[in-house]
């Protein structure tokens, strides 16, 4: 069996990256700190706990599993928090995945799959937001995350690392088999929040309300994360076939105001969201969305979540099923 180093793979992204690596026939390895993840999310494989920035935990590991490829989800990714904490995502994100690659060299493997964001854009100029667009972003969760993308330029120049930076828009929705959960701590992320708000009959801050959208609320592509999981799967293959290294938008093309995930998170919870109206919260962009076309035509990637209502309700039911 193939293994793939899954950093980060407690987390919630790359647990379902595990299970969707496992249907595939590969074993996920999963390396995590646990300082966000869930051991009890490691299903699939080995777990072999150690952080990103430990040279010589890293160099055992890669070196008992010769991984042909590591997936790398491990960061910090509170937008609002690397505005107050920059610290913290200079820190992870940068110096740590910088250790990462090097850990890779070092043992000699060259292939990567990085979590990247759409948070690298900022505030664009044209949408939907295609990969050529200009970065510039808006908050050091988005910039830390662009400096370790250029860093993967540079080390494929280098030194013949073969990658691809996965620029996820807002990752959405649950396992629909229930294996796996979201349970971030503190959560951030507006759906599992709004679900829990309605069904705890909670208040909802929505953060903003005078963008210049239709409704006034932030506009975003909520992505699912079982597609996501898939278009890592396609990735290996990619590079394997020799294509060649570069971004990709994960989206779906679509764009949810804060106001229209609300209605969807109502439906699905079957009680309304209690709502209050709020500031902007720092570092946001207005409206992010992206078409995936790229991905579609170079990973073969058709990704299955296209109603919000549908991605909404994969979250819901998982929060209902574990109301403690
Ligand atoms: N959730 C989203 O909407 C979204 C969108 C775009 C990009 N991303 C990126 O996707 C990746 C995964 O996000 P997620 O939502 O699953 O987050 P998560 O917090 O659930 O998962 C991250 C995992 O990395 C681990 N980790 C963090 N620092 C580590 C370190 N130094 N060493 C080892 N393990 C470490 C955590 O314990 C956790 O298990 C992140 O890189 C994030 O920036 C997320
Ligand atoms: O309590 C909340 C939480 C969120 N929101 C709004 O809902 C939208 C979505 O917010 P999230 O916190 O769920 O996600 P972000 O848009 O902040 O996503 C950012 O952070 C993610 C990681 O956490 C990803 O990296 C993503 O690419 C990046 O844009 C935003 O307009 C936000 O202002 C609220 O109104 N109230």
């Amino acid at each position: 069996m193939k293994h793939i180093l899954v950093v980060g793979g407690a987390g919630y992204i790359g647990s379902h990256a595990c299970k969707a690596l496992s249907k595939a026939g590969y074993t996920p390895v999963v390396y995590d700190n646990l300082v966000y993840g869930h051991e009890d999310a490691v299903k699939w494989g080995p777990f072999e706990r150690g952080d990103i920035a430990d040279a010589a935990r890293l160099d055992e590991v890669l070196a008992k599993y010769k991984p042909e490829c590591v997936m790398h989800f491990a960061a910090f990714a509170a937008v609002g928090e690397s505005v107050t904490d920059p610290a913290k995502y200079y820190n992870n994100n940068i110096h740590g995945s910088v250790c990462l690659l090097d850990a890779m060299r070092r043992n000699g493997i060259n292939t990567i799959v990085f979590s990247s964001t759409c948070a690298t854009y900022g505030e664009v100029r044209s949408l939907p937001i295609v990969e050529e667009a200009e970065q510039n972003p808006v908050n050091p969760y988005g910039f830390s995350k662009l400096v370790i993308e250029q860093a993967l330029k540079d080390y494929g120049r280098a030194y013949g690392l073969k990658w691809v930076a996965m620029r996820y828009f807002n990752a959405a929705g649950l396992d629909p088999e229930g294996d796996l959960g979201e349970r971030h701590d503190p959560e951030t992320h507006a759906i599992p929040l709004a679900v829990l708000a309605a069904m705890r009959q909670t208040e909802f801050n929505v953060f903003g309300t005078d963008y210049d959208t239709p409704d006034g609320t932030a506009v975003r592509d909520y992505i699912h994360v079982c597609d996501l999981a898939d278009a890592h799967v396609r990735a290996i293959d990619y590079l394997r076939n020799g294509g060649e290294s570069g971004a990709f938008n994960l989206a779906t093309g679509k764009g949810t105001s804060v106001k229209e995930l609300l209605d969807a998170v109502s439906l699905a919870v079957g009680s309304p969201v209690p709502i209050k109206y709020a500031a902007r919260r720092a570092g946001d962009a207005p409206v992010l969305y992206a078409s995936g076309d790229k991905a579609r035509t170079l990973l073969g990637w058709n990704p299955q979540y296209t109603d919000i209502n549908l991605i909404v309700k994969t979250a819901a039911d998982w929060f209902k099923a574990n109301r403690n």
